[in-house]
């Protein structure tokens, strides 16, 4: 529909055709407009005294706020979580309980990828095409003491039908890893991890595998479905519809998203939580009595059922049903991820599940002990989206020198797309930043717009921030984390070059690879920045505790150390 064409206007200013007075004013009027505007003038000016007053109060009463900003799943709760096991232990040590809820939840998503991924690829099968129909790999699943899960014979898997980009951005010219802005940052397709050759993309084979061994673990790990929408009710807030009512179903690349083998589907999407204490208030009030919790990491069974006593804690009914499924399921749970098939199809479809979010499967002996107690890092690696802001206070309880006495706001944000409008109104008064760029992401795309590199993404928001005026003149820390994964990626051959085109031939190693991205990045900050101001950047992996320990430590010496100057107590 064509839009009309404005009317002719003196100014273009809406505000400035609202206030002026109308031409027919009697004196009257006048007077009484001055004195309206006079009195919401003096409002305004109250208003600004308070919040200049506040401002003081705080810098008096010494309030460090600090601000934590990234893209989703960069690792900000996870660096908020390092602060309070850092310095307010005993609070963390006695939430870790809450988190098995979160890990239960997390470990049922990860079986339902595997299923995800095998139920996209046994559809396919087309026997006569299996590059693990050779001889050798024949020889070596038939000489196993029990079958595979998975048939011998699978097909080079068409990429095209599990259009997970994030494990295979750009292999088919779907996605422009950098848009088509490829500044110094340029993208190549991924040919390196695609094996299949294109002859192998298009595989339109019908066999099943009505009544394999594959089909009967499936139905043995039905109850799992229940225990997430258990899991889901129990984690979010009752009047928490948005979280309940998930985001689209783009958000999950098809082959995380579907595991419908019986007609009901999984939830599809990422389970998040509003940040604060809510869900974990929730979850707290439904304990029950939990009499022999100390905090440490010893289990508590109880003496006659050696059943965790800490079920109430979790804030689910005694016992802990999720943890008894789970338990029940774990000889199937682990047959199918330790299987060697089933890896080699992940692997083929490129589903690195150890490099995902919330990954437990390694611990399933231990974290589906009926009496099993998250330990610290379990609470660290456990994956929660985050959504909306929300402000933590702590009353340090480690304090250190300078800072006793000081007390700490740390702000956590959601991190996806649609939540970065949220964070401005939270740039006020801000002492310090961490920005989270996860470097480890160069080869993946955001979950919430998959044209989108990961690494870009990050890059686009850093400048954002550098070029804030509202944050001109507070201190930058960069993390740049998740190096561990990045390790990883690098070790397994992936190249950063095919991704940031402008790395050249310089070494495919951790030490190289992040100078270079660290140098980028501080480039940047020296361009956008409108005002000269300290900056610091660290090569991070957030989940290890003894590495991000002595990060933190620094970070809060710099940053107590710039405030206690801005409050001229220096
Ligand atoms: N291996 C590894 N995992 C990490 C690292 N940092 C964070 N993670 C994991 O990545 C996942 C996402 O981290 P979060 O801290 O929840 O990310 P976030 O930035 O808060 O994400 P949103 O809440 O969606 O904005 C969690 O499961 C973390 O355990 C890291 O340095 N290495
Ligand atoms: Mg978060």
């Amino acid at each position: 529909m064509p839009v009309p064409a404005r009317p002719h206007r003196q100014t273009d200013d809406p505000l400035d055709e609202v206030l002026r007075p109308p031409p027919d004013e009697t004196p009257e009027q006048r007077d009484l407009r001055l004195a309206r505007e006079e009195h919401a003038n003096q409002i305004s000016l109250a208003i600004d005294a308070d919040i200049k007053a506040e401002r003081h109060a705080r810098r008096k009463k010494r309030i460090v706020r600090l601000l934590l900003l990234g893209q989703s799943e960069s690792g900000k709760s996870t660096t908020l979580r390092q602060f309070q096991r850092l310095y307010t232990p005993t609070a963390f040590r006695e939430e870790r309980v809450l988190w098995r809820a979160v890990i239960q939840l997390n470990i049922v998503r990860s079986i339902r990828i595997i299923l995800d991924t095998l139920s996209s690829t046994t559809s396919q099968v087309s026997p006569r095409t299996s590059p693990f129909s050779s001889p050798r790999s024949r020889a070596r699943s038939i000489s196993r003491t029990r079958p595979p899960l998975a048939p011998i014979d699978i097909p080079p898997l068409p990429s095209s039908d599990f259009s997970n980009q994030e494990f295979a951005p750009n292999g088919n010219g779907e996605t422009s890893h950098f848009g088509d802005n490829r500044g110094e940052f340029g993208g190549e397709s991924d040919g390196e991890y695609d094996s299949d050759g294109p002859a192998s993309r298009s595989n339109p084979s019908s066999a099943t595998l009505n009544n394999s061994p594959l089909e009967a673990l499936k139905s043995r790990l039905l109850p799992l479905r229940h225990i997430e929408a258990l899991l889901i009710a129990k984690l979010v807030p009752p009047n928490e519809d948005e979280a309940t009512h998930l985001v689209g179903p783009h958000t999950y690349p098809p082959g995380q998203a579907q595991y419908n083998p019986g007609g009901n589907s999984f939830r599809t999407q990422e389970i998040f939580v509003r940040p604060g204490a809510a869900w974990k208030g929730a979850m707290s009030k439904a304990r029950v009595n939990y009499p022999s919790y100390n905090g440490s990491d010893e289990p508590h069974p109880t003496p006659d059922t050696g059943r965790p006593t800490s079920a109430g804690n979790t804030g689910l009914e005694t016992p802990d049903e999720p943890q008894e499924v789970l338990n029940q399921c774990r000889k199937d749970m682990m047959l199918l991820w330790n299987d060697e098939v089933v890896r080699e199809i992940l692997k083929r479809k490129k589903v690195r599940l150890e490099e995902l979010p919330g990954f437990f499967l390694n611990d399933l002996e231990r974290v589906t002990a009926l009496n099993y107690m998250p330990n610290d890092d379990d609470v660290l690696k456990a994956r929660l989206k985050t959504v909306g802001v929300s402000e933590y206070k702590f009353e340090m309880e480690v304090t250190a020198g300078r800072d006793s006495g000081t007390e700490w706001r740390i702000v956590d944000v959601g991190g996806s797309r649609s939540q970065v409008t949220t964070w401005a109104p939270f740039f006020d008064d801000v002492d310090a930043i961490i920005f989270l760029a996860p470097i480890s992401g160069f080869d993946q795309v955001l979950l919430e717009d998959r044209s989108v590199n990961r690494l870009e993404d990050s890059v686009l928001l850093w400048k954002a921030v550098c070029s804030n005026k509202l944050l001109a003149n507070v201190d930058l820390v960069l993390f740049l984390n998740k190096c561990d994964i990045l390790e990883s990626k690098l070790k397994s051959g992936i190249k950063l070059s095919r991704y940031v085109r402008s790395y050249g031939d310089r070494e495919n190693d951790l030490d190289s690879v992040s100078k270079y991205l660290r140098g980028k990045f501080s480039a940047i900050h020296r361009e956008y920045s409108p005002n000269p101001r300290k900056f610091y950047a660290f090569c991070t992996s957030v989940t290890d505790t003894a590495t991000t320990a002595g990060i933190i430590a620094s970070v809060r010496d710099m940053v107590i150390r710039q405030h206690l100057k801005q409050s001229k107590l220096l």
